[in-house]
């Protein structure tokens, strides 16, 4: 219907009885003799990730990714690895990774689907930061992109569970899509399964850790965090703090810092996607909306958003109360990095931001 682009709903593959038949609903078998492996690229939690060739029915080769099972899986994990298939195959969006289809009459078994050039979206930003490519408006760009798969996702009423940057790919255009269908997922380093597994706590709703509510409004608190990793370069949110540390300040209302250079339009919204109560949160259509306008008049993503430093400036220190200049202050605590940071909001000498407890 004209109102909405996707007035299908996402079907959950357990609700099949035979959930073999999910994959046949929604993937392709595909002929083994037509997919050509060229080389491993990963590891998986159900075996090899590789790069390949597919041969389309237009007779042309494409290149692809493919996911196969290790020989000797058990019939539960055969199913658990090809519910990622019957997930991915109800999508269809340019902004959601794309599943060529599957082999499940031979083996190895396989899920072969478009090909990523350059992988997940953390190990990415981590390998490219102060690059020229990635400056704030393609960072933004890629973010919108990541909202209008949500929304597209969100409209087909599918709840992720596990938005984060690990889980986007980015092909050689520097497209991103949302990837990682799986009832059970390798997820922030522990295993997680749908049916009350761990939940990866620093991305995750105040409400989803503490009764289970998991909707596309939780969704949207995870893609909060996703944009914080973006601007980051792929910092790990929350640093090295523990599960629990990260509760008990969010329950305090402490939210992430803006991190460096981060415009305040975007820190804004990362906020609003933070907020306690979910039904104040925006909607992914929101979302898509207000990074389109940033990125159509990028004069706004110029405006910074205010750093708040806490130093801990010890007194004690011997030569302290010589120390007025805010160059000789952040050199004396290794921190010479901050004082163009510093310099830019006018701040000149301590006397301008010590408060004294
Ligand atoms: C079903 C599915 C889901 C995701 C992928 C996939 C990965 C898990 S990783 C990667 N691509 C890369 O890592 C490219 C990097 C190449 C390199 O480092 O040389 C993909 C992907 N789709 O491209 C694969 C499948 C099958």
């Amino acid at each position: 219907n004209p109102t909405s682009a996707s007035s299908k709903t996402y079907i959950d593959p357990h609700t099949y009885e035979d959930p073999t038949k999910a994959v046949k609903d929604f993937a392709r078998e595909l002929d083994p003799n037509l997919i050509v492996i060229e080389a491993v690229i990963g590891g998986g939690e159900f075996g090899d990730v590789c790069r390949g060739k597919l041969r389309k029915v237009n007779g042309r080769d494409v290149t692809v990714a493919i996911k196969t099972l290790k020989q000797g899986a058990t019939e539960k994990t055969r199913l658990d690895f090809l519910s990622e298939a019957s997930i991915m195959g109800q999508f269809d969006d340019d902004n959601v990774i794309y599943l060529e289809g599957v082999v499940t009459k031979h083996h190895p078994i396989m899920i072969v689907t478009e090909y990523m050039e350059n992988g997940s979206l953390d190990t990415f930003l981590r390998l490219n930061e102060g690059k020229a490519k990635l400056d704030v408006v393609q960072l933004t760009r890629m973010l919108r992109g990541i909202g209008s798969g949500m929304k597209y996702l969100s409209d087909m009423k599918y709840v992720h569970r596990d938005l984060a940057a690990r889980n986007i790919l980015v092909n050689k255009d520097l497209i991103c899509k949302v990837a990682d269908f799986g009832l059970s997922r390798e997820v922030d380093g522990d295993t997680y399964t749908t049916r009350g597994g761990k939940i990866p706590v620093r991305w995750t709703a105040i409400e989803a850790i503490d009764y289970r509510k998991f909707t596309s409004n939780s969704d949207v608190w995870s893609y909060g965090v996703l944009c914080w990793e973006m601007i980051s370069f792929g910092e790990r949110p929350f640093w090295n703090w523990s599960n629990q540390d990260v509760i008990k300040a969010i329950k305090k209302g402490y939210r992430l810092p803006p991190p460096m250079g981060c415009p305040d339009a975007l820190y804004k919204l990362m906020l609003d996607c933070w907020k306690d109560d979910y039904l104040d949160r925006p909607k992914f259509e929101q979302i898509v909306g207000i990074l389109s306008n940033l990125i159509q008049t990028p004069n706004k993503l110029l405006l910074l958003a205010k750093q708040t430093f806490v130093f801990i400036i010890n007194p004690d220190q011997p030569n302290f109360a010589q120390i007025t200049s805010i160059d000789e202050w952040l050199h004396s605590l290794q921190l010479d990095h901050y004082i163009k940071q510093f310099k830019s909001y006018g701040y000149m000498n301590l006397s301008q931001i010590c408060h004294f407890t």
